[in-house]
């Protein structure tokens, strides 16, 4: 099935997750059906799950698609934001496989991040390419309301799960040199790495969605001993999903159908942004 542009979509959804290395397809969507959207800046990664999380509904897109196909410098951040928010979606988790940049945020862990430092060079960043002109404020980039709950979802699992954490997001594909994983660890004192979650957060604070990323710690980058492998990331990352799952499965429930506007400020994040 398919929609196209223009045409409202015809299914919506309320809660959006996207996959990252190792997820993609999280087998909790019940009444699963297939939603292909096309979108003013192409085709998302892949054709939209849509379906039923214990009631809710909710859209799932794997961010390099099925089977791995794309990319992190190549994934079209803008289709799979623009794609979620015409799918009706105000809520997007975003699951991302991630390097650790200290000792004690061990693979297996999981870090909910609440800052990012952009070491990207070439994406799209915005949806206002002119003549609007939009400049949001990324002072905090996450979703406070959805980072609680995410936390709160770990903690009651009784999980391994840091509330804070720097990302510093970098180019890609490539891993970091030890000397960059050095700058990254020791100068910028950023806490975990990857290579998606900018323009991905940009973009949905453009979009006016509540995002926040939970994020499992598959390595320890490149400052340790033995450097970071993606056959090491996938690896640990197919041991741990499990818990991003029930993670997913307990938080889906619980998110309500508005925002709190005392905790988040996500769906306004416009109003003082446009020129
Ligand atoms: C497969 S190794 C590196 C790859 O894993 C992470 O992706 P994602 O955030 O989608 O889980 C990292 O950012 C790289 O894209
Ligand atoms: N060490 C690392 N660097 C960049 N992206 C990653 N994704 C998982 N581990 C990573």
């Amino acid at each position: 099935m398919s929609w196209v542009l223009g045409v409202k979509p015809p299914v919506q959804a309320e809660i959006g997750v996207i996959g990252g290395s190792g997820l993609y397809d999280p087998g909790i969507v019940e009444n699963a059906r297939e939603v292909k959207v096309y979108t003013p800046f192409g085709e998302p990664s892949d054709a939209i799950i849509v379906g039923e999380v214990k009631g809710r509904r909710v859209a799932f897109l794997p961010r390099h698609g099925r089977g791995h196909r794309i990319p992190p410098h190549r994934v079209n951040y803008r289709a799979n934001i623009w794609a979620l928010k015409a799918l009706g979606v105000k809520w997007v988790i975003s699951v991302s496989a991630v390097g650790s940049l200290r000792e004690d945020y061990k693979p297996g862990d999981l870090v909910v991040p609440d800052q990012f430092i952009d070491m990207t060079k070439k994406r799209d960043y915005t949806f206002f390419e002119g003549p609007v002109v939009a400049h949001v404020s990324m002072a905090d980039p996450f979703c406070e309301q959805l980072r609680r709950e995410l936390i709160a979802a770990g903690e009651r699992l009784g999980y391994r799960i840091h509330p804070k954490g720097t990302y510093v997001c970098i180019e890609g594909p490539r891993f970091s040199t030890r000397a960059e994983s050095r700058i990254w660890k020791d100068v910028f004192k950023a806490d975990i790495i990857g290579m998606t979650l900018v323009p991905e957060v940009n973009l949905a604070c453009e979009a006016q969605l509540c995002y926040a990323t939970l994020a499992m710690i598959t390595d320890y980058d490149v400052w340790a001993e033995r450097p970071v492998t993606a056959e090491e990331v996938i690896r640990i990352m197919a041991e741990n999903v499990e818990k991003a799952k029930r993670i997913l499965y307990e938080v889906i429930p619980r998110l309500p159908e508005e925002p709190e506007p005392s905790l988040c400020s996500c769906c306004k994040a416009l109003e003082t942004a446009l020129l």
